[in-house]
């Protein structure tokens, strides 16, 4: 089992930005969900973690070493997905693997070749590995984006908003890619959609404001909502008198009318009960904690 203990970490950038404020975290093998809006602190935190750049307070370890002394040691076990390379170059996928192969240090030609096909059988591109990975579609780049961030055998995977431009489809092939790859080593995956989260998290944590405002289970945090989350139509003008009564936490448009879902204990009058979705953890979390 791998592990990652973060305690009371902060960091303020130059500029006076408290990007995290004392962050304490637990993660273990499994994938484990980063979820905030823009600015939250999330990729703070993970360049944080591979030691990019250092914190002016707390700790950090990983599987009992101190990774903030020593980032080499997380370094050397880790593999990451970003959410874009940018460029592709115009070589094959096969050429382009046993290049970042060589640069993580597998030096035998050998095992660069019993890992490169063992990784492109896994993400299913053995058929095109000797097309051009600039002439890859978004999901294909995301599925070589995880045969590189396997090289190596990696026992933690960071994986920043890895599904933004897929269609549905090959988001969820990916999606089930890394919920299979994450069986025995950490996979976090910082992201700002909720269903992404819901779907393949088993361990998650909502961050805003450099603060991390709630962690666990999505669904325990859940279940803390049973009773709680109501809902109704209302008249686009009356959207003020509603705020002030309720706590809101989501509003939206369908068919030109207003939906209102507040949070309340007791029953509203003439609201219909909602079963709470892990949306409704979100938006209540950033709501009252923020
Ligand atoms: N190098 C930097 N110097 C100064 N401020 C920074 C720097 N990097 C990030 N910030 C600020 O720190 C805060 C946290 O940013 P961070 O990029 O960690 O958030 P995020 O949750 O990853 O957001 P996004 O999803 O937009 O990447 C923001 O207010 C951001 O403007």
């Amino acid at each position: 089992m791998n592990t990652i203990s973060i305690h009371d970490l902060s960091l303020t950038y130059k500029n006076g930005v408290k990007a995290l404020q004392e962050v304490n975290l637990h993660i273990t093998n499994g994938m484990f969900g980063l979820l905030g809006p823009n600015g939250a602190g999330k990729s703070s935190l993970m360049k944080t973690i591979v030691g990019l750049q250092r914190p002016q307070s707390g700790q950090i370890s990983f599987n009992g070493k101190d990774v903030i002394q020593d980032p080499r040691y997380l370094q050397q076990y880790l593999g990451f997905l970003p959410q874009d390379f940018g460029v592709y170059p115009k070589i094959s996928a096969w050429q382009l693997l046993d290049h970042l192969a060589r640069l993580k240090g597998i030096v035998h030609a050998s095992e660069r070749k019993q890992q490169i096909g063992y990784l492109l059988d896994r993400v299913n591109l053995t058929a095109q590995r000797y097309k051009e990975v600039a002439t890859f579609s978004g999901g294909m780049r995301q599925r070589f984006g995880v045969a590189q961030a396997l090289l190596g055998n990696p026992r933690i995977i960071i994986v920043d908003e890895p599904t933004a431009g897929l269609d549905p489809e090959e988001r969820n092939r990916f999606n089930m890619l890394l919920n299979e790859i994450s069986e025995d080593i950490i996979v976090i995956l910082s992201t700002h959609l909720v269903e992404d989260v819901r779907h393949l998290c088993a361990e998650m944590a909502i961050m805003n404001n450099g603060m991390v405002l709630a962690h666990g289970k999505p669904g325990q945090l859940i279940q803390e909502l049973a009773g709680r989350i109501w809902s109704r139509e209302i008249a686009l003008a009356d959207i003020e008198q509603y705020a002030q009564q309720y706590r809101i936490i989501s509003r939206q448009l369908i068919a030109r009318r207003m939906h209102i879902t507040v949070y309340e204990q007791d029953t509203p009058a003439g609201f219909q009960p909602l079963t709470p979705a892990l949306e409704h953890v979100y938006f209540n979390v950033l709501q009252t904690k923020s």
